[in-house]
């Protein structure tokens, strides 16, 4: 029935004020507003619909994409929309686009590594789209190896230019977004090379298409790579290919704020980190554990309203059919990732003013936290996407069939994100770094070097490693000093143990390289560590609204017991905690799914997402499922017509052919 709120019941279930907690889920009540206005701008465009793109040819999507941004573009200068809104509003947009790319990382390759003349010539430009970028460093041969990149950028002091080559196939830029068929420059990342000297991997700024017709410049080999998975999905965008011919430059398009050439050739570097060249993708990554939080609620919102509104089998006694959302064992599967999307959607705040600080201590040449700032980056994009992407096909299964529906949304959602578990990163070669941040700080713990920041647990060791967790009845789990002590003794004991493992083999390489899989291992439960410290610093603080702080609190339990359920072999083994106290873990889980469930559909609603951003019919805010199912299934192009198109060609034959040997 259209008008009528099939999840009222729900609603009306809830023990806290939902307002308040849209509040708590934005960050502030300014960023609520802005959120709650952008995301109903559009809405209500049109040009912004979305449901045709499964069935869009490849062509037609990208073009779609391309009005779409063109339009976008538009309003945000029309309505005078500050970044924060534009921010916002791409995000609703919700298509995958070179725009990404060019806001994402182009413009901050250029403030992150342009000198300031190169910022005051080339900022204005991309501001306002005068030029379109993107960011061009991994290759068809390297991506995870960044100083493995074969691209060559040789100064020649005859012309004070830099020649750009590829001189090998795999040295083709390979995966850019936005490179295929828009972006008209390109941060290049390539070997520099002066007097011979090869200095490693550093930004370019080049020109790829002319500004007046779009073609090629000379020199310059530039298409799209293919087909990526899914339909719609990620093919909105155009990653693309790239082979220089000696294409030359201008010097002064090295971008020269950590090292610069000068005009004699001369190879100056400064004192800063040469990592620093490696700073668009920390700022990347870190943003990345926020959109993490985004795609998870996204995906749960989805199965959460779903969940309460489909009916399978009777209760004992008869009566109404039980609301799958009942059984234990879908909420066993379902609040979890509930609590997920929650804990990191704090942990990206709490992230973002990390790279704020770490920002600021860099321009006051304070380099001393970069290495923490690079690992909790590295570690958290990695933690978050990867169980972002096994938690949004869950949700497809928690909707059973029609979960597998296109529009359910969730094919889609997942074909879109999966590849963050990739891009920016493996997840895996980052959670490595982790593990060489955790050994270095091992290896440093009893030489007066305190560990700081998400690290200082590591300097209890004494009492971490010989401790015995305390718990002796279900409700001490909701004891946050209880549970914090018993994630930092297994994080603190895996990384002690690798480091004891480590020690055994004469060369350390050779010991890293064996031991790889339980340091990776030592990582993640060093990451989800920091992810339950800071939702249980948030439950700390001040929180205003009815019964807010408390759903919060359940949240954050089911967080952290779920964890210690799901990685119950490491706790064991580590003595972190005993199989009676796994028990009693197990026990309060239960109550907390318990006290969870009249809230579930509201804490869903506190993310405050239009129909139109969730894009999917099991999601609809009023809960009314099937006769919007049928209607989705009415508009599929099959459906067009009665008889298919080639029923005369295929399937008439074959009938007839069959009744004519049935006759015989
Ligand atoms: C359409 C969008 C839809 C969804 C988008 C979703 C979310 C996005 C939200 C917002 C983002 C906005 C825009 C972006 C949009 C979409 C994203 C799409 C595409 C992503 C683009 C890319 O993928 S760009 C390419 C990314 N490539 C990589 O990440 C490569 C990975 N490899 C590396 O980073 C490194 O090479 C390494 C980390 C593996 C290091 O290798 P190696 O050991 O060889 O390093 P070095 O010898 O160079 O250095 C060793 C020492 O340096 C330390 N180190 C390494 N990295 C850093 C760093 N970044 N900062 C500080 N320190 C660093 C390292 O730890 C070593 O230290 P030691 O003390 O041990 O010596
Ligand atoms: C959708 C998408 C968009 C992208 N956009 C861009 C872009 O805009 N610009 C850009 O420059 N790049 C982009 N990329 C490229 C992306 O950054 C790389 O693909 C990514 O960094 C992974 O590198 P790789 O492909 O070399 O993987 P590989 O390193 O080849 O990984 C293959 C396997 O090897 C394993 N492996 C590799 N090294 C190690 C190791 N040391 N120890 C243990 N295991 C290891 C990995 O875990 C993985 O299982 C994009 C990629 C995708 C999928």
């Amino acid at each position: 029935m259209e008008g009528v709120d099939h999840l009222a019941d729900e609603r009306n279930k809830a023990e806290f004020d939902v307002e308040e907690m849209k509040i708590v889920w934005a960050g502030s009540r300014h960023a609520f507003q802005v959120s709650n206005r952008i995301s109903r701008l559009v809405a209500n465009d049109p040009i912004f619909e979305k449901s045709k793109r499964a069935v869009m040819s490849r062509k037609e999507l990208f073009k779609n994409t391309l009005k779409k941004s063109a339009h976008a573009w538009k309003m945000i200068n029309e309505l005078r929309l500050s970044d924060e809104e534009s921010i916002r509003f791409r995000s609703f947009m919700d298509q995958p686009g070179f725009v990404d790319l060019h806001w994402g990382m182009f413009v901050p390759a250029i403030k992150g590594q342009g000198t300031e003349e190169q910022q005051q010539k080339w900022l204005p430009l991309a501001n306002n789209m005068q030029i379109i970028g993107c960011y061009a460093q991994t290759e068809l041969g390297h991506g995870s190896h960044v100083q493995g990149l074969e691209t060559t950028a040789t100064f020649d002091p005859q012309t004070d230019q830099f020649i750009i080559h590829s001189p090998t196939q795999t040295s083709s830029k390979w995966w850019p977004g936005g490179l295929g068929k828009v972006s008209t420059h390109a941060v290049v990342y390539a070997r520099l090379i002066t007097n011979g000297k090869d200095h490693g991997v550093h930004g370019f700024i080049v020109q790829l298409r002319s500004l007046d017709d779009h073609s090629p410049l000379p020199g310059i080999t530039v298409g799209d790579i293919g087909m990526k998975f899914g339909n719609g999905a990620y093919n909105s965008m155009d990653n693309g290919f790239l082979k220089f011919d000696h294409f030359r430059i201008p010097r002064d398009q090295m971008l020269m704020r950590l090292s610069k050439v000068t005009r004699e050739g001369k190879y100056v570097a400064s004192d800063v980190p040469r990592q620093l060249v490696y700073g668009t993708m920390v700022f990347v990554r870190q943003s990345i554990v926020s959109n993490a939080s985004n795609a998870l609620s996204r995906a749960v919102c989805i199965a959460t309203r779903y969940s309460a509104v489909r009916r399978q089998f009777a209760s004992q006694n008869g009566g109404t059919e039980t609301q799958v959302i009942d059984y234990k064992t879908q909420q066993n599967r379902l609040f979890p990732l509930l609590a997920s999307a929650y804990a990191f959607r704090f942990v990206g705040e709490w992230l973002k003013w990390l790279y704020t600080d770490v920002t600021q201590r860099l321009e006051a040449s304070d380099f001393a936290t970069l290495p923490e700032a690079h690992a909790c980056t590295a570690g958290l994009k990695s933690m978050t996407t990867s169980a972002t992407a096994d938690g949004i096909e869950e949700c497809r299964k928690l909707c059973g069939g029609h979960g597998y529906l296109w529009c359910s949304g969730l094919p889609e959602l997942f074909a879109v994100y999966v590849p963050a578990c990739t891009y920016e990163g493996d997840n895996v070669v980052l959670q490595l770094q982790v593990a060489r941040f955790l050994m270095k700080t091992v290896s440093q713990l009893g030489s007066g070097k305190a560990p700081a920041g998400t690290t200082e647990y590591m300097g209890r060791a004494q009492h971490l490693l010989k401790c015995r967790s305390s718990v002796k009845k279900a409700e001490d789990w909701l004891n946050p000093g209880m549970v914090l002590e018993a994630f930092e003794a297994r994080a603190l004991r895996m990384a002690v143990s690798c480091a004891n493992n480590l020690s055994k083999f004469e060369n350390q390489e050779q010991g890293f390289s064996e031991l790889l899989a339980d340091l990776v291992e030592a990582a993640i439960a060093h990451c989800q560590l920091i992810v339950v410290s800071k939702f249980i610093a948030k439950i700390e603080g001040e929180i205003k609204g009815k019964g807010v702080k408390n759903q919060l609190k359940n949240l954050c339990y089911i967080y952290a017991l779920h964890l210690l359920h799901k990685h119950l072999g490491d706790f064991l083994s580590t003595d972190s905690v005993t199989p009676e106290q796994a028990s009693l873990a197990s026990h309060q889980l239960r109550s907390l799914y318990s006290q969870l469930r009249p809230n579930a559909v509201a804490l869903v609603d506190a993310f405050n997402y239009t129909d139109h951003y969730l894009g999917s019919v099991l999601g609809r805010y009023d809960g009314n499922v099937y006769p919007k199912l049928f209607e989705e299934a009415l508009k599929d192009p099959l459906n067009d017509s009665v008889v298919p198109d080639g029923y005369h060609e295929y399937i008439r034959p074959l009938i007839k052919q069959h009744i004519r040997s049935a006759r015989l």
